[in-house]
């Protein structure tokens, strides 16, 4: 009996657990996968995506990409393909986007920890509503209220590098939060450090909760009862502390949009205007209005960064982009700041922004692109449920000398336009909803830094590292003005944008 007992009970752990990947499909097929690494019994592969955060080359990536242009990785009981060439990513995130617009699903990230409500990580049917809603943040008119906002944040980003240049991070990062913070809730940014480092610790621990719990690989084992959940208080107790954190940002929103004192913003005119109807209640509206801070900030800030990462590294692209600039907008008494008018001219500026983000990565891998249903493709057979997820690193590494900083391999008529051969947002009908707004954010301060200031290493540094986390100085740099005519082009701007006073204050936030 207990014999019998040995050989059983792992088998039907197995069968219970079977990998989506390994299933027949919707109509009885039988799967038809790409190739992958050989795995272990009932986890799969999971042990292969372990440490890959680690590695700044991501060399297992890399490795993984030699089985061809997808590869089956079997994670727990789901399935994923990665997507190893812009091609594929193209045809099966974009062309068959209707089919794979869904993600799989996730008990801890998404349930306990998010409250089924960060619309990131929602599958399909609850994603919709909130999608519909945050699509405002994609068109014309409104892309045109924010470029302001964007023009004047930009304006007292610079004075405040022209002040604290040894603070440069910093200003980033006011800069990046300070924008979203506007666009969503309507006020520039005059939380206290508290407030903020608690949002930036909400960041991290709900980034860290993804894929870090077995359950989310296992999501079969959130129908055990409760009792039997050991893993819950943990998370509930998380849950609850990003839930108060984020009601700390929201009830003074939503009381000035009840007194009818409220500035204008996403939430006032978009998500609790009567005519949006939308049909999510308060808790949805809050995840949904403090989500756009969490994934605007870091993202942004983090491109910066690499942005002077590269212009240490690569003095040559940097001075190309000069000259363009001072082409466009004049030299030293006779400049003026380049603005969004200035993107159809500034087209090395655009290529610039997507080599940032091609060249580092800040994404490494998208989150999964859920089937659902099953798809034929070039003779495999995907059962519906199986996650596409493109594998970045390697998409943008399809391009000569993929180490190298080249913005040239950009100007190709579509410098303008981010996404053209440019996975880093995602894709398909996932596609980051805040990828023009990034953009422009890009755009301008690459330009108006590059136009006013000097970047040098002040310090030993590997470039290998830049420390996209860390909220300290994340490599040693030394800024310093052009020329001092440029001082007075940046006081100037800031004065008339209204924000010299602010950016002298430079508060010590994070
Ligand atoms: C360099 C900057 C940025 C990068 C690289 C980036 C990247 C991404 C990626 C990869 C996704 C997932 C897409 C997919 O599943 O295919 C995403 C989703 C999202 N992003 Fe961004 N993002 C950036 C900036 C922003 C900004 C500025 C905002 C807000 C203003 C934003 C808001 C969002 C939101 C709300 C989602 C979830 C959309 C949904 O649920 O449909 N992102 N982003």
């Amino acid at each position: 009996m207990h014999f019998h007992c040995f050989f059983t009970v792992p088998a039907c752990l197995a069968e219970y657990f079977k990998p989506v990947g390994k299933r027949k499909g919707q109509r009885g097929i039988k799967p038809r996968l790409p190739a992958g690494p050989a795995g272990v019994p009932l986890f799969g592969h999971l042990l292969t995506l372990k440490n890959i955060r680690e590695d700044p080359d991501c060399q297992e990536l890399k490795d993984l990409a030699k089985f061809g242009e997808m590869t089956t990785l079997h994670l727990g009981s789901k399935t994923w393909i990665l997507l190893n060439s812009k091609r594929v990513v193209s045809e099966i995130i974009a062309k068959r986007g209707n089919a794979t617009n869904t993600r799989s699903p996730m008990p801890i990230a998404s349930g306990i920890v998010s409250h089924h409500r960060r619309s990131l990580l929602l599958p399909q049917e609850q994603w919709k509503e909130p999608r519909r809603v945050m699509h405002n943040l994609l068109n014309g008119t409104a892309l045109k209220q924010y470029g302001e906002w964007q023009q004047q944040e930009s304006a007292q980003m610079l004075a405040e590098y022209l002040f604290q240049p040894k603070r440069w991070y910093k200003h980033n990062y006011r800069y990046a939060n300070s924008v979203v913070h506007r666009i969503a809730l309507g006020e520039r940014l005059v939380k206290s450090t508290k407030e903020l480092s608690d949002l930036q610790d909400v960041v991290t621990y709900f980034v860290g909760s993804i894929g870090s719990s077995i359950i989310d690989w296992f999501p079969e084992l959130a129908r055990l009862p409760r009792f039997l959940q050991v893993w819950r208080p943990h998370w509930d107790q998380l849950a609850e502390w990003n839930n108060n954190v984020y009601k700390s940002w929201w009830y003074p929103v939503r009381k000035q949009i009840e007194d009818g004192t409220a500035p204008p913003s996403f939430v006032r005119d978009v998500l609790l205007h009567p005519d949006t109807k939308y049909s999510g209640d308060d808790e949805d509206a809050m995840y949904l209005a403090l989500q756009l801070i969490e994934a605007g900030s870091d993202t942004t800030r983090e491109a910066l960064n690499i942005m002077i990462m590269a212009s240490l590294e690569y003095p040559h692209g940097f001075k190309k982009a000069r000259d363009e600039i001072d082409r466009v907008c004049g030299t030293g008494n006779d400049s003026r700041y380049p603005t969004l008018d200035d993107m159809d001219d500034l087209r090395y500026i655009c290529a610039m922004s997507k080599e940032v983000l091609r060249w580092k990565p800040i994404f490494i891998l998208t989150p999964d692109h859920t089937s659902s249903e099953d798809i034929d493709f070039e003779g495999y057979h995907f059962p519906a449920g199986v996650g596409f997820v493109i594998n970045e690193v390697v998409v943008g590494n399809e391009c000569e000398n993929p180490d190298e900083f080249i913005p040239e391999r950009w100007m190709d008529g579509h410098e303008t336009d981010i996404t053209h051969g440019l996975w880093q947002f995602g894709g398909g009908r996932r596609i980051c909803i805040g990828y023009r707004l990034a953009q422009r954010s890009l755009f301008l301060n690459i330009a108006r830094l590059i136009q006013c200031f000097d970047f040098q290493p002040n310090g030993p540094y590997n470039p290998k590292f830049l420390n996209l986390e860390s909220t300290d100085e994340p490599f040693p740099v030394k800024v310093t003005l052009r020329h001092e005519t440029y001082r007075q082009l940046i006081i100037d701007e800031a004065t008339r944008a209204g924000v010299l006073e602010d950016a002298k204050l430079a508060r010590d936030i994070l």
